[in-house]
């Protein structure tokens, strides 16, 4: 039975789910090195902010198939390398959405008009009203920086209050924006004019301190910035001496560049900073969509089945995924032979979509052609996740087309070329009517055989007798045939033979066959 660890509080709605088919251990609080000492015996790790998955972990992860991020940022893994050892990554994009929304429109009014101080005033039995005059947020402009999911809901309801809207986005179109009733602007601009910055980005090398001291000198005195997206993307140091000096009215933060937050001048601010502990997506219902999400997902990879929010495969909803499948046996199917007759060392992979084919997305065709054609070199190494990243370290280009005209096959025919230092193959093949795969052509002479587990290729001059003489020549050897099959273009012309036989061929025998006139060339393949 596979083996689960989950290592940070997850709802119990994803725990029963992998109890389907896990054994599920939950450790919380577990240290870097307990992590590394107990992980080479999981399958499967189920995490949340709180654990870093970092490049040792997956290293000593031989036997990991999946990582389940229950939440949207998967900064906390390192997916480089998870990816370069076939570790599937899942998260789930949309499970607590509302909820980092409305904690940040939460933040925002909590911020406007003091709530946490004034909260505590009370409760310290005090009466001071005078302390807390805040400020209404209705007509006041706010610049929502990345106008994704959250930033998008944060941008519905803001609108609903009566606020200006203002939006910096560089990937996002205009229309969007206008549909959202947001003007897009320059980061510039959007600093500038903002009663209320709210941050909704992810945390990369272009976001890393995109609010530092100069960003926070353009922004108004009486401007108040919330950031429930990423710790890091506002240096922390900056944005203390910016509430400090009152170059910015207020901040509310619930990401930290480190966390938990340590000692920080932050902490020492009055009512104009509110911190909370990274609880954006903690609501009851985002923890309970959040769990089922990744849960059901890591289940079903435990189960061969594909994920449907990886982060680092092709992105395709399981229904296109399940049509795919087995085409995409076709192709790894291809791959693999054609990386047999090619031999050597594999410098450029033609990927040819026809007739149907030709209408799909193309990568997930590509990523299993290149896994087939890696799965000699590699092995069970090899997998979706990896094959690109192991097809590029290796230098192989790759070249993607398609012809929507070839009409040979219904559902379309797939065509790969291998380039490499020993010369240049190329295999077709198709799916029948009943799902099986079946090699229409081999450097375009035309055939129609299923592959077999062993192969024999041979090409040769089409004359009288030698397909006796590879018969017999087998027969000697004690290979048996189970099928045999030739393709030509012209009559005595060059041609081409394909047995399938029931066992591997014994050392020697291929140079004997190349021995007979009029054999050019020979070579087995395994499937
Ligand atoms: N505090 C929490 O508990 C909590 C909860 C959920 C999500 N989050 C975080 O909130 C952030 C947003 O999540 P989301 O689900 O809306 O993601 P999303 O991918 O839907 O949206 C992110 C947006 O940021 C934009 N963007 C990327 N780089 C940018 C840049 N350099 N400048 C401006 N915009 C840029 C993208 O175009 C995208 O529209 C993520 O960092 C996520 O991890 C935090
Ligand atoms: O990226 C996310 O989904 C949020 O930061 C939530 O993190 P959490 O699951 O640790 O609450």
């Amino acid at each position: 039975m596979s083996k689960v660890l989950v290592s940070d509080p997850i709802d119990q709605a994803g725990i029963d789910i992998l109890s389907q088919v896990a054994q599920v251990d939950v450790k919380t609080n577990l240290s870097p090195e307990e992590l590394v000492s107990i992980i080479p015996e999981y399958d499967a790790m189920m995490i949340r902010s709180g654990t870093r998955v970092t490049k040792e972990i997956i290293e000593v992860g031989k036997q990991l198939k999946i990582i389940g991020r229950a939440g949207v940022g998967v900064d906390n893994v390192d997916v480089p390398a998870a990816t370069r050892q076939g570790i599937v990554v899942v998260n789930s994009p949309e499970g607590n959405t509302i909820a980092a929304a409305e904690h940040a429109l939460a933040m925002m009014l909590s911020l406007s008009r003091h709530i946490p101080e004034a909260n505590q005033s009370v409760k310290n039995s005090q009466w001071d009203r005078k302390r807390f005059i805040g400020a209404e947020v209705y007509k006041k402009t706010i610049g929502i920086v990345g106008l994704g999911k959250i930033g998008s809901h944060v941008a519905t309801v803001v609108r609903s209050m009566g606020m200006k809207l203002l939006a910096y986005d560089p990937f996002i179109s205009l229309e969007r924006a206008d549909q959202l009733g947001c003007r897009l602007v320059d980061m510039d601009l959007l600093l500038r004019e903002s009663d209320y910055v709210t941050l909704h980005i992810p945390k990369t090398p272009e976001t890393t301190h995109l609010i530092n001291a100069e960003a926070l000198a353009t922004m108004k005195p009486t401007a108040r910035i919330i950031n429930c997206s990423r710790g890091g993307v506002i240096d922390e140091a900056a944005l203390s001496e910016a509430l400090k000096t009152g170059k910015i009215a207020g901040a509310a933060l619930d990401v930290f560049e480190s966390e938990p937050l340590g000692e920080s001048p932050l902490r020492e601010l009055g009512k104009e900073v509110i911190l909370t502990p990274h609880l954006g997506a903690s609501t009851a219902e985002a923890q309970v969509n959040v769990a089922i999400d990744v849960a059901e997902q890591i289940r079903d990879v435990l189960l061969g089945l594909p994920a449907r929010s990886a982060v680092n495969i092709p992105g395709l909803s399981s229904n296109v995924l399940e049509q795919l499948k087995p085409y995409m046996r076709l192709a790894e199917t291809l791959g693999n032979l054609v990386s047999q007759l090619a031999g050597g060392r594999i410098e450029q992979l033609n990927v040819r979509l026809q007739g149907e084919l030709a209408t799909n997305n193309s990568q997930p065709l590509v990523v299993a052609s290149l896994k087939g054609l890696l799965s000699q070199a590699l092995r069970e190494r090899v997998n979706y996740v990896n094959a690109s990243i192991e097809a590029k370290e290796r230098g192989i280009r790759v070249i993607e087309t398609r012809d929507a005209s070839v009409q040979d096959y219904s559902g379309g025919s797939l065509l790969l070329s291998a380039k490499g230092s020993l010369g240049e193959h190329s295999v077709t093949g198709a799916l029948l009517s009943d799902g099986e795969i079946h090699i229409t052509s081999i450097d375009e002479f035309p055939i129609n055989v299923p592959p077999s587990h062993h192969m024999l290729f041979t090409l040769h001059r089409d004359m009288p007798g030698i397909i006796g003489k590879i018969g017999s020549l087998l027969g000697s050897f004690n290979v048996n045939i189970a099928s045999m099959q030739v393709g030509r273009k012209i009559v005595r012309g060059d041609a081409v033979m394909v047995l399938s036989i029931d066992d591997p061929l014994p050392e020697g025998i291929l140079t004997e066959i190349t021995k007979v006139p009029g054999i050019r060339d020979a070579y087995t393949v395994t499937l």
